[in-house]
Formats: structure tokens, C-alpha cells, sequence
């Protein structure tokens, strides 16, 4: 199945206002064009059909990313002249599109293209669910029985051979490419359209269609997700400090700072997320002044910098990994203590602990190690 897409914007966009037409107005800073372009890469061969006047915008905005094709007089006329140019190519589908419509969703896309493989010709609509009035001179004349009628969107689709025979038989002056398939006998058949579709027509959309792009912007998510590992090896001592709490245990942990593996695992994890390296870039053990330090500082450090960065963190996990000290009883405070310094709820905390099965140096307690994951979210 070969697809073309074929996006008109040949209009001159009068009821738009004054200025340059429609599709060369920018829209959250780009051409409206250029996000109609966008929405239907990876889709197809896209054809483009503008003014003959505004060829060097489009070759300036497009390169030879896209056909550029001459438009015509009416919206029809400028169809024609893209479909002319798939006349004996190996397209066996075509999507139509207003370069108006510039926020169209790709579920739409999706749902008209696989509508076909079932349908001649298929095209997205939504039922119209406000009543309908006829009116004149600012009264009301009547009512109109809004059953079965539906507010027409693109893209339209067809299969490349039946809409070339429908446009060479249809007289012209068409509205839409439904209203020549349908002349031609082709049924149509109607997929969900969508609000955001909207056609950008009079200068009031704009504002409409800039309102829509900030909400996609809004709910874009950014996430991201980052690892720590870290050991220790033990001591002298007669306790250990996990997770923020001092553990009594036979043995003390080995390191520069208090050693609290765990935390060390955590504090990397998030700066893992960050592509911002690992404890020993920000704090060197090499500085004597984080000797014996809590690694509390450590692990306010990397919160810190997620903050700063427009991010929160939205859970974590540590694993400790030891025969003993028996981490289970401690488990709820180390999560209650990590969550009070990274100044989220418990419930986003989770401190848990297994043995090796005495194999390796952990199974011969000769040290504890601890692996980390962590999820942060951009705001
Ligand atoms: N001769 C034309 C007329 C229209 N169109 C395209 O068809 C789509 C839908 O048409 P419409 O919204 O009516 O656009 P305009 O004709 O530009 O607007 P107006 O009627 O306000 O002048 C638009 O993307 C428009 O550029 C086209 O390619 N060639
Ligand atoms: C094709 C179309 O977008 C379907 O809604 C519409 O008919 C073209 O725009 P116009 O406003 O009717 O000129």
C-alpha cells in the first residue's frame, strides 16, 4: 500500500482578515502550514498544493521535503492538479487535507486510513449536537432537525483509481472531495473526527488553535528514569547508617562520608535521570571536607538540582542487598527518613532488602551493596 497525501493551501484565506493568507500566519511561532505538514510525516508521499505565487515560501519552508504542486481558482481546482500529478504512479491510497486544519490528531489520520482497507472512501465527521435554527435578521425562523447531520473534516480518503475517475467525471464547483466521490456513486464512510480539527477560517480560530497547541503542551510529559548502584565494605564499628538510619549492627561500613550505601544508590539514581554523573563528580572524595559528612547533603544536593531542572520526583525504589544487619524492621523509618529529605510522600518511598544467598561478598558479609531506581517527572 503506497499512500499520498495531498494538503491544499492554494487559498487566499479572506475571511481570515487582512494580512498574508491563512496558512502563512504563524501559529505558537511556526507557519500554520508547517504543522500541517508535520502531523502527516511518516504517513505518506505529501503534495502540497499552493499558490503559484507562494511557490518560494513554500520551496524556503519545505526544501524538497514535499511535492510543491500549483493550486487552482477554487479549492476543487486545486485537488485536480494534485491528483494529475499521481496519475500513473504506484499510490494506491490518498488522503486529502485542508492546509488549514493544522491540528489535526493522528488518531483521525489513522482511523480514515484504515477505514479503507474495508471502504472506497472515507473521511471524518462529527455528529452535530447543538440544535439547529434557521434564521434571518437576528430572529429566529425555525428549527431544523439536527438527526443525521454531521460537520464534514479532513482528511478525506480514497483509493487512488476510484477519486481520479470521480474528478474527471464530477462538473466542478464541489465543497468537499466526499461531495465527488458521491457524485461518482462511491459510499463514504464516516470516522470520528475531532474538535482540535478545527479549520482555521476566521481570525477568532487562531486564538482557538493557539489555546490548543499550549494544552498539548501542557500534558506533554516529560519522564525520565535513572539507576545507582553502590558498596560499601565493612568495618570496625558497631553500627550501620542505611537509608538515613543508624542501624546496630557488629560491624561499621568503610567510606569517605557516613557510608549510607543506600542513600549513595538513591542520590546516583537521580542524578543518573539527570545525565548529571554520580555522587563523586559533584562532592570528590578527594575533598576533605565531606569526610564523615551525613549523606544527607548528598542526596538534598540531587533533589536540589531536579528542582532546578523543572523536575519532581515520582518514586523511587532501593534495594538493599546484605545477610545482616535484618533490614526488614528498619525498612519503614529508611523510608520514612529518605521521603522527609526529598520532601515527597511515603507512599513514593520504597525501601526494601534481600540476601545473596550468602554467595559473593555480600553473602560473606564483607560488605553491603544497594541498587536504586528512580522516576522523575518534568512540570
Ligand atoms: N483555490 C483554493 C481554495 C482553497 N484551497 C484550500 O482549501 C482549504 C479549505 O478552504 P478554505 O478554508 O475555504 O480556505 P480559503 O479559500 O483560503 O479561505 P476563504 O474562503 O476564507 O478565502 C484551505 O486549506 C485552502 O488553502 C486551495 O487549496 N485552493
Ligand atoms: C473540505 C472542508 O474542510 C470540509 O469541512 C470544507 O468544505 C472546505 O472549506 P469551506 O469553508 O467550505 O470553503
Amino acid at each position: 500500500m503506497t499512500v499520498a497525501v495531498i494538503i491544499v493551501a492554494a487559498g487566499r484565506g479572506t475571511r481570515a482578515g487582512a494580512g498574508e493568507p491563512k496558512q502563512w500566519r504563524m501559529l505558537a511561532g511556526e507557519p500554520v502550514l508547517a504543522h500541517t505538514v508535520r502531523a502527516f510525516r511518516g504517513v505518506g508521499r505529501i503534495l502540497v498544493v499552493l499558490h503559484p505565487e507562494d511557490m518560494r515560501l513554500g520551496l524556503d519552508l519545505f526544501g524538497g521535503t514535499v511535492t510543491l504542486v500549483a493550486g487552482g481558482a477554487a479549492r476543487d481546482a486545486s485537488v485536480r492538479a494534485a491528483l494529475g500529478c499521481l496519475e500513473g504512479s504506484d499510490v494506491t491510497r490518498v488522503l486529502i487535507h485542508d492546509g488549514a486544519r493544522p491540528l489535526v490528531p493522528a488518531g483521525v489520520i489513522r482511523e480514515v486510513l484504515a477505514a479503507l482497507d474495508d471502504a472506497p472512501a472515507a473521511a471524518p465527521a462529527l455528529a452535530v449536537t447543538d440544535a439547529l435554527w434557521r434564521g434571518a435578521h437576528g430572529l429566529v425562523t425555525g428549527t431544523q432537525d439536527r438527526s443525521g447531520l454531521y460537520r464534514a473534516q479532513t482528511p478525506q480518503g480514497f483509493r487512488l483509481p476510484d477519486i481520479l475517475a470521480a474528478y474527471r467525471a464530477h462538473p466542478g464547483g464541489a465543497a468537499d472531495d466526499v461531495e465527488v466521490a458521491r457524485a461518482a456513486g462511491l459510499p463514504v464512510h464516516i470516522t470520528e473526527g475531532a474538535e482540535d480539527n478545527l479549520k482555521i477560517t476566521w481570525p477568532r480560530d487562531f486564538a482557538r488553535a493557539e489555546a490548543i497547541l499550549k494544552l498539548r503542551k501542557d500534558h506533554e510529559m516529560d519522564i525520565r528514569t535513572g539507576n545507582g548502584f553502590d558498596v560499601h565494605a565493612f568495618t570496625e564499628g558497631d553500627h550501620v547508617t542505611l537509608c538515613g538510619v543508624k542501624v546496630p549492627h557488629t560491624r561499621g561500613l568503610l567510606g569517605h562520608s557516613d557510608a549510607d550505601v543506600g542513600m549513595h544508590a538513591l542520590t546516583d539514581a537521580i542524578y543518573g535521570a539527570l545525565a548529571e554523573g554520580d555522587i563523586g563528580r559533584h562532592f570528590p572524595p578527594s575533598d576533605p571536607q565531606w569526610k564523615g559528612a551525613a549523606s544527607r547533603i548528598f542526596l538534598e544536593h540531587a533533589v536540589r538540582l531536579a528542582a532546578e531542572r523543572g523536575y519532581r520526583i515520582s518514586n523511587c525504589d532501593v534495594t538493599l542487598i546484605c545477610e545482616r544487619p535484618k533490614v526488614g524492621p528498619h525498612a519503614l523509618d529508611m523510608g520514612t527518613a529518605l521521603a522527609g529529605i526529598m520532601g515527597i510522600e511515603t507512599g513514593r518511598v520504597s525501601v526494601k532488602a534481600t540476601t545473596s544467598e550468602r554467595l559473593g561478598f555480600t553473602g560473606r558479609e564483607e560488605g553491603i551493596a544497594a541498587i536504586a531506581t528512580v522516576t522523575l517527572i518534568g512540570e
